[in-house]
Parts: structure tokens; sequence; C-alpha cells
């Protein structure tokens, strides 16, 4: 593959400060044309703040980037100079409208081609997307429902899109994350599409927590921390263990004492009574798209739920949890019969579900991060008609320094967290509570490789005292990695059990896709 070319992106010094956080401290970095250029670090390393002074949305504090022999002041970036030199980004969420076709996704943010009366030229609108298609090699027809294509392909159009402009000049082409709520099987449709942009000789940018991801497609690696570049290698000469060990630096030993003294301290334990013979009994449950479910979770087992997008992966979480309606169907709570009415029920009585959707789920984002921690267990401080300030810092910033939470303080407003570090705190407000029943759905979404492995370690403290957990992620590697075995959603049903030796990334995958063949093949 081509990636000698020249150097399109050149980032010098560039350095943020934001109150009480040095984001980014003298970044430099180099992307040539051609290259697929990996940008990697743990939650909060500035990777984020980096993208947005490129692409103009904040403005830095120092340093320069010059773009193919355009030199600019970071401090001055603006969103329609860095479209204009060519610097494109694709955001996680692709932004891409289901209701609308290809070919209208391709065109949005621009006008569509008219005639002078206002009338949609439909066959040139539909000409340019056939076009783009063409040059990434998409399996779409300009007339095709975005809602009605496969992810991983809304990720390609999205990649399109954002080619759009460049009127064969060379861009910068930077994908955040782009493959987080993508099934890891479909993760190497966008690879194709990610290789054409460099074999045009676009400079690409490849930001992502998941690590085999950056062996397999990126030829240079620069890693991050603490809101410096610490590292850049090309890609062949790193193991994955080489990379873990960069991206975490002296954290994966140094302070491995003190988290283990902070995890002694901590009140994360189990449901505290005495393990019954099931968590868990669903008998042939109804709810939404969900039919005849049954399953029985024991104590101390983490079960995961494996299924395509559209399974009822996230309903069956949800049935359980007050939060969708059951048709029919009987669930048992460590063998009493149990019917919530909505999630206050479902937590009251020690089922908790961390959902994908942290924005609009998960935090409340104006009020601080140890609030952000603390309001699970509020009650706890109350205590004589005063509430107990104190006591909550100092459970909280136990639990923070558990979860390695990158903040400056507890007191900040937790919507100034980097993504990843939000998260931590929504495991962490959850688990401390000690529940009978976790519902994690998508768990380490967005989560940097040494938060995963603590957020994993501590989901096992809990079903270790007596609680289950049942775990849905479209990444089967880590799946297999984490749960005792996993059940196989299809349309609503449970269709297998995969147990060891068979709990694989690869076995799951197939048993996966041989009831989607099925399927399409009776339909
Ligand atoms: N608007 C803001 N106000 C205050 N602090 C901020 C703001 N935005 C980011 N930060 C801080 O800057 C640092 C870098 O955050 P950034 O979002 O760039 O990290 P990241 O590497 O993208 O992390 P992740 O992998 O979790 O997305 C973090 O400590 C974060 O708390």
């Amino acid at each position: 593959m081509m990636h000698d070319g020249e150097t399109l992106l050149s980032v010098r010094g560039v350095s943020k400060m934001y109150p009480g956080t040095r984001a980014l401290d003298g970044v430099n970095l180099d992307v040539r044309g051609g290259e697929i250029h990996a940008l990697v670090g743990g939650n909060g390393c500035g990777k984020s703040t980096l993208i947005k002074i490129l692409s103009g949305i904040v403005q830095a504090d120092a340093g320069e980037v010059h773009i193919a022999g355009h030199t600019m002041e970071a401090a001055r970036m603006h969103p329609r100079f860095a479209h204009d030199l060519g610097i494109r980004v694709v955001h996680q969420d692709l932004a891409v409208f289901p209701d609308l076709s290809v070919a209208e996704n391709l065109r949005l943010g621009t006008d569509y081609p008219a005639t002078r009366l206002g009338q949609v030229r439909w066959r040139e609108l539909h000409q340019g997307a056939r076009d783009a298609i063409r040059k990434l090699d998409i399996a779409a027809r300009p007339t095709d429902l975005i809602r009605d294509l496969p992810v991983a392909v809304r990720a390609q159009i999205a990649a399109a899109r954002a080619m759009r402009g460049m009127d064969g000049r060379h861009g910068i082409i930077i994908l955040d994350e782009p493959t987080a709520s993508l099934p890891r099987h479909e993760v190497h449709v966008l690879f194709k599409a990610v290789r054409r942009m460099a074999a045009e000789g676009h400079a690409v940018v490849f930001v992502s927590h998941r690590l085999d991801e950056v062996l397999e497609l990126t030829q240079r690696v620069t890693v991050m921390r603490d809101g410096m570049v610490v590292g850049e290698h090309a890609t062949a000469s790193l193991t994955e263990q080489d990379l873990i060990g960069s991206i975490l630096g002296e954290r994966s030993t140094m302070d491995r004492t003190e988290r283990q003294v902070a995890a002694d301290r901590l009140e994360i334990h189990g449901p505290g009574h005495a393990p019954g013979p099931l968590v868990l009994k669903v008998a042939d449950l109804d709810a939404g798209p969900l039919r005849n479910v049954d399953l029985e979770l024991r104590p101390g087992e983490v079960v995961g739920v494996a299924g395509l997008l559209g399974s009822g992966r996230t309903e069956l979480l949800r049935a359980l949890y007050g939060d969708l309606r059951l048709a029919s169907g009987r669930v048992e709570l460590n063998g009493r019969h149990v019917a919530f009415r909505n999630p206050g029920q479902a937590i009251a009585a020690g089922v908790i579900m961390v959902p994908e959707d942290r924005v609009n789920g998960g935090i409340f984002p104006n009020l601080t991060v140890d609030e952000n921690m603390s309001v699970s267990v509020l009650g706890k401080y109350w205590r004589g008609g005063w509430f107990r300030r104190a006591a909550i810092e100092r459970d909280a910033g136990v639990l923070r320094k558990r979860f390695r939470v990158k903040t400056p303080s507890g007191d900040v407003a937790i919507r100034s967290l980097s993504g990843g570090n939000q998260q931590k705190i929504v495991m962490g407000r959850w688990l401390r509570l000690g529940p009978s029943l976790l519902l994690l759905d998508e768990p380490t979404q967005g989560v940097d490789v040494g938060a995963r492995a603590d957020i994993y370690s501590a989901v096992r403290e809990v079903v270790a005292a007596g609680g289950a957990a049942l775990i849905v992620t479209s990444d089967l590697e880590e799946l297999a990695q984490v749960v005792d075995r996993a059940i196989v959603l299809h349309e609503g049903r449970i269709v297998a059990e995969v147990r060891a030796p068979e709990l694989s990334a690869q076995g799951l995958n197939e048993v996966i896709y041989q009831r989607g063949e099925e399927s399409s093949v009776v339909v």
C-alpha cells in the first residue's frame, strides 16, 4: 500500500488548557498522503480535543497547523477554513438519516441540484451518488433507504459524504471511533472503504480504542498520554502488548497497589444476601419484538447476549428493567415473582441497567462528577436532616480512583469529561449499589483498554457475591472473553446457547450468521 507520500498534515506544538485541565501540551503530529495513521490513547488523553481543534470547533491556545502548503495558527482555525483545506471528520454516530435515501444523505448539508423553478434534478443527484458509491466500492444504490442498509454500509456512506467537495485534491479524513457501533463482522466492510481513500492519496487519521483494528488497518501509530504525544511508531514494528504498554505507560503497573487499597475500602459488594438457586428466571416472556424467551441466571454467572442489530438484545434488557411492557410471561428475581412497571421499581429491587445511549440515558450532564457517581445512593448520605457532603466526596473519590477516572476534581460538571470517563462513572455509580442483576448494554463502548479490564473485574466482584450479569456487546471477541456462556437472539427469540469450548468470537459469529441466512431463505 502506498504510504510514502508527502506530509499532508503537520501539527506543531499545539496546546490547549481547559479550566483545571491541560488537555493538550505541545502536540506534534505528521500524517502523509496515502497513509492510514492511528491516533490512540487512554480516555481523556486529548484525542477529541485535537480533532476539534483541527476541525475548527475548538480554538487552541498555541501551536500551528500546516496543511498541504498552508500554515495556520491553531488558535485561529475555523470550521470554514478547516473544510476548505480538506479536513473532514466522520464521527462515531455517523450522522446519516435512516429515512432518507443514499443519494439524499450524500448531499446533506449542501443544496440539491435543482432547476430554476426549484425542482430537484433527481437524475443529477443520483448520478453524483453513483460516482461516490463507485469510488469507494460501496454495495448500495442511490435510491436505497439508509435504514435498509447494514450498519457498516451506513458508515461507508458517511465516509463517502466526507469526501465531498474535495475536487480532486487530497484531503485529511479523520475517522473518530468509526467502528465503535459496528458489529465486529462488519468492520472489514468499512476498512475496505478506508483503504480506498488512502489508496487515492488522502491522509486518513483513524481514532480507535480497538487495538486489533489499529494493528490490522494502519501503517503508523501516534500514541498520546495526558495531553502529550508519547510515541510514534511504524505499526508493523508493534505487538498488541507494546501498544497497550505505550498507551497505559506506568499506569499499567505503578498504581496497582494503590487501586487495590481503593477497591478494598470501597463498598462495591454483591447483593448482600445468601444466594438462592437462581438470581433470575424468565419463563415464556413476550415483550416488544421478544417471543417465548426462557432464561435462567445462577448466582455468579455472567451471561452474554449476542445477535444482530434488531434481534431484540436491548429490548431484552429493557423488559427486565421495567422499561418495556411485558405482553406475557413470568419473571422471578431471587425466587420472587416481580413485575416492574418502571425502572425505579427495578432499581429498588436490585436490578440496574447501564444503557448504550450514555448521553440520553446515563449521565446528568449538568451535575458534577461526584454527584453523578452518587445519585444511586443519595439516601444514604442524609443523616438527621443533614446532607453529608464530605462523605459523598470521600466515597466518590475512592470510586474515581478505583476506575481511574481522569478529571481535575469531583466538582466539575460531568459533561466536560471525555466520553470514556463518563462511562466509567456511570458504571461505578451502579456497581456500588451491590445489585442482584446487572444489565449492561455495550458497557465498554469508547472505554480504553485499561478501564475495560477494570470494569469487567468490578462486574465479576459484584456477581461473585451472589449477583448475576447480562451483557450485550457487538464486540464478540470481548464477549467471548468475559462471559461464562452466551445466548444468541434472532428476531426476538433465543435460538442458541453457546458455552465453552464453542465460546469464541468465531463460534458466536457462525451461529449468528447461520441464523441470519436460514431466515432469509425461509422469508
Ligand atoms: N469543554 C471542556 N471543559 C473542560 N474540560 C474538558 C472539556 N473538553 C475536554 N476536557 C478535558 O480535556 C481532557 C481531554 O479530553 P478529550 O475529550 O480530548 O479526551 P479523549 O482522548 O478524546 O478521550 P476518550 O477516549 O474518552 O474520548 C479530559 O481531561 C477532559 O476532561
